[in-house]
């Protein structure tokens, strides 16, 4: 399963999670988050890790020019649009980006909305789920209702977002089955610092959860 971790703001952050699991690690390109880093600070962090490490850029609302440049500037592998983004808008991204991985968020309100995800998937390589908030695009900590997920089986690969913890991650993955999971303010100090030892942590109820697999 792939298992991203979100929000990075410090390059030495990144390399500790990648050693302790982490197979994807986010970068927050929106200037609102307080999780906010620049191209310089995301090639920095980028620089240092093993070339299998996924590492994307998340945008809310940005124009297809903004992303392609830091996209480029920075060695990001993937994109995730987290804002309004339409099915065209990914379409054209997707023009401009052939090789990158485009991952579309959506914040999934209802039952009904989840059916929106079927508008997306010819244009993107993956969905990822998120919590809806009223004030805040993400990285909100609010958990998504999963009973409402146990059925949902996209036909392309999907993250499960969304106040997910170490804690809480063995009931989510009971009730729904997704690709991977991401993860940002549930292994967190305080925004944009992340706590290793949650991190650590969250490997080792991810272990737990294989062994009674097995
Ligand atoms: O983390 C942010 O500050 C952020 C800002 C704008 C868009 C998305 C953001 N984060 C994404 O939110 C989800 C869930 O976060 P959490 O685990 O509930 O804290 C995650 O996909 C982040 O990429």
């Amino acid at each position: 399963m792939r298992v991203k971790i979100c929000g990075i703001t410090q390059p030495e952050q990144s390399i500790a999670i990648a050693s302790l699991g982490a197979t994807a690690l986010g970068f927050i390109c929106v200037p609102t988050s307080p999780r906010y880093v620049t191209t310089l600070q995301i090639r920095a962090a980028v620089a240092e890790l093993p070339a299998n490490i996924d590492t994307i850029g998340v945008f809310a609302n940005a124009s297809i020019p903004e992303i392609n440049q830091i996209v480029v500037d920075s060695g990001l592998t993937g994109v995730q649009l987290h804002g309004d983004e339409s099915p065209d808008f990914c379409y054209h991204l997707r023009q401009s980006l052939p090789k990158v991985e485009i991952i579309k968020a959506l914040r999934i309100q209802s039952l009904e909305h989840l059916d929106t995800t079927t508008d997306y998937t010819k244009y993107v390589d993956t969905l990822l789920l998120d919590a809806y908030h009223s004030q805040q695009l993400g990285g909100t900590g609010k958990t998504l209702d999963w009973t409402m997920l146990e059925q949902f089986s996209p036909s392309c690969p999907w993250f499960l977002a969304g106040g997910l913890t170490a804690d809480n991650i063995v009931e989510a993955l009971s009730q729904v089955n997704p690709s991977g999971i991401d993860l940002s303010s549930g292994v967190e100090r305080t925004p944009g610092d992340k706590d290793l030892d949650k991190v650590a942590k969250l490997f080792q109820s991810l272990e737990n959860i294989e062994l009674l697999r097995r």
